[in-house]
């Protein structure tokens, strides 16, 4: 992927994640104020109008991403700068746990002298792909897409990674794992249809909104004969129900998200999975037809969620000895009205 096409995408900046955002399974609706064109905001991936003057400004003191640094160029390039290889210590050399830590999760000198695009976050929260113009060590010039000229500060400049990385599917291959690059790469495979991501053993999924060509037979079948390795819940469904078999252990599939995620859809899919692997019986389609009917009585219109589940759910399917569906248990709880605000209003909490 060209430089180009990178900056092509960055015409559309990339909010700010809101604090305490964890990544957590399903990235869902985030920050979400409606339907239609701000859809995209769940992940925080919208266009944004930015009243940034032209002119050159001092920019950014304050501004300090604040985001770890995950990962480092060095460590992952094998390329050590010359400057960089006099602060490198030597073998057995008494370094304390912290110093070391904060010596390699902080890369921003080694990007800004190396001039690497870097992520800036604009006053309004949206993130931008700048490329570093001069550096005079401390304060650096950089230039935004839209032909803006800043003055910053260096620390409040985020690594981006290389465009090789572009639409990784799996964010830990992520040279540089902060806010903006995950945000980043998560948009760049929206963009695509592709609205699952591996997150290392988790699998993160964008509410589309939209029908999406990634269900039905012939995806089941690819992924039961393992002739696709793009992430899905279909993957995830198959090796919970290979590892059930093969350890005789009980799996588990914890979906979470906020109000409208889309958990719900997701549960489904993974048990049309199952129903389609392990079916035979006839069960499986008895399981599958008990949604209409809890949705019925249990579901409600929402500012969120057209069809929002008012109830959790706990699904338990049976399996026989050959890994056919044998039977099912649906449990529902509700919750109180407590839990719902603080869902819907994606207020920390625990419960
Ligand atoms: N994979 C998908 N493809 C297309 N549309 C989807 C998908 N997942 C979710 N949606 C859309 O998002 C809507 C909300 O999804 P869903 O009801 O599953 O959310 P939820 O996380 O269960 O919400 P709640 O917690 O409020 O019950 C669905 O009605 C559907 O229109």
């Amino acid at each position: 992927m060209s430089m180009r096409s990178k900056a092509l995408h960055t015409l559309q900046p990339i909010k700010s994640l809101p604090p305490g955002f964890k990544v957590n399974g399903n990235l869902g609706r985030d920050g979400m104020e409606s339907r239609g064109d701000s859809k995209l905001r769940s992940s925080g991936l919208v266009p944004s109008s930015s009243p940034e003057s032209n002119a050159i400004t001092e920019e950014a003191e304050d501004r300090t991403s604040g985001m770890g640094l995950f990962n480092e160029d060095l460590a992952y390039s094998g390329k050590v700068a010359d400057e960089d290889l006099e602060s490198v210590p030597l073998p057995f050399q008494s370094v304390s746990a912290s110093s070391r830590e904060s010596r390699w999760s902080d890369t921003t000198p080694y990007v800004s002298k190396k001039k690497l695009q870097s992520w800036f976050q604009l006053s309004n929260g949206n993130w931008e792909l700048a490329k570093i113009i001069t550096n005079s060590g401390i304060e650096l010039v950089i230039s935004l897409p839209d032909g803006k000229v800043l003055k910053v500060k260096q620390d409040s400049l985020v690594p981006a990674n290389p465009d090789i990385l572009d639409g990784v599917d799996d964010l830990m291959q992520l040279s540089y794992l902060n806010e903006p690059s995950v945000l980043y790469d998560l948009q760049y495979r929206y963009n695509q249809n592709m609205i699952y991501t591996k997150a290392g053993p988790v699998l993160v999924a964008i509410n589309p909104f939209k029908k999406v060509p990634l269900y039905g037979n012939n995806y089941i079948e690819a992924y039961r004969r393992k002739t696709t390795e793009s992430p899905h819940v279909y993957a995830i469904t198959d090796t919970a129900i290979r590892e059930m078999i093969r350890d005789e252990v009980n799996q588990s599939i914890i979906i979470s998200g906020e109000s409208g995620a889309g958990k719900t859809e997701t549960a489904k899919i993974a048990m049309q999975y199952l129903a389609a692997l392990g079916g035979g019986s006839g069960i499986e389609h008895e399981i599958l037809k008990t949604n209409p009917i809890l949705e019925a009585f249990g579901n409600a219109k929402t500012l969120r969620n057209d069809n929002s589940s008012r109830f959790g759910k706990l699904i338990e399917i049976h399996f026989s000895e050959t890994g056919k569906i044998s039977g099912a248990n649906i449990q529902t709880c509700r919750f109180s009205a407590v839990y719902w605000l603080k869902l819907e209003t994606s207020v920390p909490f625990s419960l």
